[in-house]
């Protein structure tokens, strides 16, 4: 049974934060699946700060376990540990007044009597943090968990492990891919022009209320999640498969460029959300609900193939990532992006060209898949010359294909991690 402690400041937000830490946490559910359900009952304004306050608490995760650390002797409950996670992300970070925060998790404590007890154990132990805030800035970047971590020091190495972490806490800015003209974008929102073409704001705000958005005028999109169309060099009348199109920022890039675009893709609501997309924008395409391992069309001249991945190149957006997920699905993954390549170079017009793309940090979605395809079909080559369009730094492309990272362009505000590749048959 719960009971409520109406008289308690900025309650409901936080009650709500709480319950999207175990979601994540305990449940393994990504934020997405959960976030109208746990926060649909609250005003904009606490909505906003649940879900703010819970990314951010996220996003510095290992920090705050590493602040609790020296004050429990033995882990509690999950909720009780959340509880106290999210109460030393607001006294570190937000340098919220300790009385407030103290108050706010000893009440969400007492409301279910599985955690009244530890009440006084959230009171002292956020009490004792209060007194030594200042620890917070000596400790090293967030590390990812071990079953992402150990992985990606075996691709990369410890120190650009380091500089992945150090750039997912620092999180993402907002980046817009303008419909036709970049440097008006640029002016109206007030942002700045990458060197491959995205337009940057440092601090987003409110997306649609931004200029432009109404009109259609830009979309919002990753700068090197814009890459993949950029390679693939879209021109009027290019006939175009979009495989796996949805939300379909990868559709608007190649309808805006005039090319005969079909988007397909497994899900009908995901594909809803491309025609929305497209009708804001003034923009179209041929829309097909299908699986493409079944799907029959075609020849194209080129095909885009954005396979469904483990997301990690995302993490900075997507800070629940590491938390709601193991790697265990993630195989299965690896197999249907296997059999998407294959169906996909099935469909090509003799001369044909497959842009493969994932926003995945890991090898096993990129490079591994490249080496793979090409023991798979020895009529096929990697066209490496195709990856070298503007604002693509010489060392970003291997012999499989093109690797962007989340350090990449620290200064400047980081970009997601995405392989990309353009494979022809010779
Ligand atoms: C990485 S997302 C694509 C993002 C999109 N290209 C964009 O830029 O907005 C992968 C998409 O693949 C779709 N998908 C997964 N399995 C599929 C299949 N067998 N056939 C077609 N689409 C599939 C998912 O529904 C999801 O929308």
């Amino acid at each position: 049974m719960k009971t409520s402690s109406p008289n308690v400041a900025g309650l409901e937000a936080r009650r709500a934060a709480l319950a999207l830490m175990d979601a994540v946490t305990v449940e393994k559910r990504l934020l997405s699946e959960v976030l109208s359900k746990k926060t649909d009952a609250l005003s904009p304004p606490d909505r906003a700060r649940a879900q703010r306050l819970v990314s951010d608490a996220l996003r510095q995760l290992d920090r705050c376990d590493r602040m609790l650390g020296p004050h429990l002797s033995k882990l509690p409950a999950p909720h009780v540990m959340n509880a106290l996670r999210l109460g030393v992300f607001e006294l570190c970070v937000e340098k919220a007044p300790a009385h407030g925060v103290v108050n706010a998790y000893v009440a969400l404590m007492q409301e279910r009597p599985k955690s009244a007890h530890f009440k006084g154990l959230v009171n002292a132990v956020l009490r004792k943090v209060s007194e030594s805030v200042d620890k917070w800035d000596g400790l090293p970047a967030p590390m990812m968990p071990k079953w992402l971590r150990k992985p990606l020091i075996a691709d990369f190495g410890k120190q650009t492990v380091l500089a992945i972490e150090a750039a997912h806490a620092r999180g993402a800015p907002l980046d817009l891919s303008a419909k036709t003209d970049t440097a008006a974008v640029a002016e109206a929102v007030g942002g700045t022009i990458l060197p491959t073409g995205s337009v940057r704001l440092a601090e987003a705000g409110q997306v649609t209320t931004l200029p432009g958005f109404v009109e259609g005028d830009w979309w919002v999109q990753d700068a090197a999640a814009a890459l993949p169309a950029r390679i693939l060099a879209p021109t009027p009348g290019l006939r175009v498969l979009d495989m796996c199109a949805a939300p379909g920022g990868k559709t608007m890039q190649l309808a805006a460029a005039g090319a005969d675009v079909t988007a397909l893709d497994i899900s009908p609501s995901r594909l809803e959300r491309v025609a929305q997309n497209l009708t804001r924008c003034g923009l179209s395409a041929e829309m097909v609900s299908a699986d493409a391992l079944e799907f029959e069309g075609g020849p194209f001249d080129a095909i885009l193939l954005d396979a469904p991945c483990t997301a990690t190149g995302t993490i900075r957006r997507h800070p629940d990532l590491p938390y709601a997920k193991d790697g265990g699905d993630f195989p299965a993954l690896f197999e249907l992006q296997e059999y998407l390549i294959d169906r996909a170079l099935g469909l090509l017009a003799p001369g044909g060209r497959l842009v493969y793309c994932t926003c995945s940090l890991l090898i096993d979605e990129g490079e591994e898949q490249v080496r793979d395809a090409l023991k798979r079909h020895d009529d096929l080559e990697v066209d490496l010359d195709a990856l070298r369009v503007a604002g693509v730094e010489a060392d970003w492309i291997g012999p499989e294909g093109l690797r962007t990272r989340p350090d990449f362009w620290a200064d400047a505000g980081g970009m997601d991690g995405f392989f990309v590749t353009v494979l022809r048959r010779k």
